[in-house]
């Protein structure tokens, strides 16, 4: 299969490169130059939770038009940068392409409809982790499954086919929202407040202050969701935060990372998506809101 993966990042090298060494013929899109040369020289080397290191070798390309249209298009960008790189890659998008992504956010299904029919658009969730250690060196950190569906039976089959073959744990479901927004529930408190706090996950779900908004802000976004008619499969999301935190103690989330890094972070599609979706229900959702501002007024003081 021709496969372009629009975002040579974590995720984006750990797919691609997965599904070059299973034997499709796959491009990696980034914007520069340098990291493209790098990665077609030096290749990609992905080492495995149990520290096994594999080396591969893997096509990168700034532009889209050097390789054709392509049977399948993953999208492994931030979610704030979707939008443009799918307008930047667009040459490789053809009406027969199908389209898959698995960021995190609320709104990547719909940003892939935008631009695709319903037949040709998948999208859902992934509990795979990967960091880059390094250009070309990616860490993987997760190896959970990816829970993703569409309209199209057929397309989905495909896509579970190459990924399965490729080493990637798959569940596809009819309609991918109710697992999006289920992910999204768990990330929702914790990743502001760490991203203000910079407390690790652990503690922020022992400290008494900060638990009290997570329980507030699952609250908000459960009854968002009642009203947006999205049914959650998970009977008490709360449970599935403190669950989380536990399980991940030390752990600082992305968003933490991001602020530090002094990158943009992702709340526009997470916190940020609910005080939108909230706003057309005509919900209030004030913490979350609060949240919302905090974060974008903290990327203000770097950003620019
Ligand atoms: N890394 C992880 O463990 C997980 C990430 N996700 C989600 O997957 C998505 C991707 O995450 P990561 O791989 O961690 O991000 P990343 O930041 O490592 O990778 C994104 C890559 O896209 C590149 N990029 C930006 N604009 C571009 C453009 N116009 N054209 C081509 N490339 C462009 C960036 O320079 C970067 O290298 C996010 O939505 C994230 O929340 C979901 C689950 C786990
Ligand atoms: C919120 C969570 C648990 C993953 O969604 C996290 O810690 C992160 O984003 O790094």
């Amino acid at each position: 299969m021709n496969i372009a993966v629009i975002g040579a990042g974590a995720l984006g090298c750990l797919f691609g490169g997965r599904l070059t060494e299973s034997g499709h013929d796959v491009y990696l899109l980034h914007y520069r130059q340098a990291y493209v040369d790098h990665l077609n020289e030096a290749g990609l080397t992905i080492e495995s939770e149990n520290d096994e290191k594999t080396d591969i070798a893997v096509t990168a390309t700034t532009d889209a038009n050097e390789i054709g249209v392509a049977d399948l298009v993953i999208v492994f960008v931030k979610s704030h940068q979707t939008r443009d790189a799918l307008a930047e890659h667009a040459a490789c998008i053809g009406p027969e392409t199908d389209l898959l992504s698995l960021q995190n956010g609320l709104r990547h299904y719909d940003r892939l409809l935008d631009i695709a029919d319903e037949d040709h658009s998948f999208a859902g969730v992934t509990y795979q982790g990967a960091v880059v250690e390094e250009p070309g060196y990616i860490r993987v950190t997760s190896s959970g499954s990816s829970t993703f569906g569409g309209a199209n039976d057929g397309g989905l089959h495909r896509i579970e086919e190459i990924l399965v073959e490729a080493g990637f744990p798959v569940e596809l479901v009819d309609d991918p929202r109710p697992y999006i927004w289920a992910k999204q529930l768990v990330s929702l408190p914790i990743k502001p407040l760490a991203a203000l706090t910079h407390l690790s996950n652990g503690e922020l779900i022992e400290t008494p202050e900060t638990r009290t908004l997570m329980k507030e802000i699952v609250a908000e976004a459960e009854y968002v969701a009642e009203h947006h008619g999205v049914d959650i499969p998970m009977d008490d999301p709360m449970a599935e935060v403190v669950a989380t935190c536990e399980e991940s103690y030390s752990h600082y989330s992305s968003m933490l990372q991001d602020i530090r890094a002094k990158r943009k972070t992702e709340i526009d599609d997470v916190n940020g998506a609910i005080v939108d979706i909230a706003r057309e229900e005509d919900v209030d959702v004030p913490i979350n809101e609060l949240a919302t501002n905090l974060v974008r007024a903290l990327e203000k003081s770097y950003l620019d």
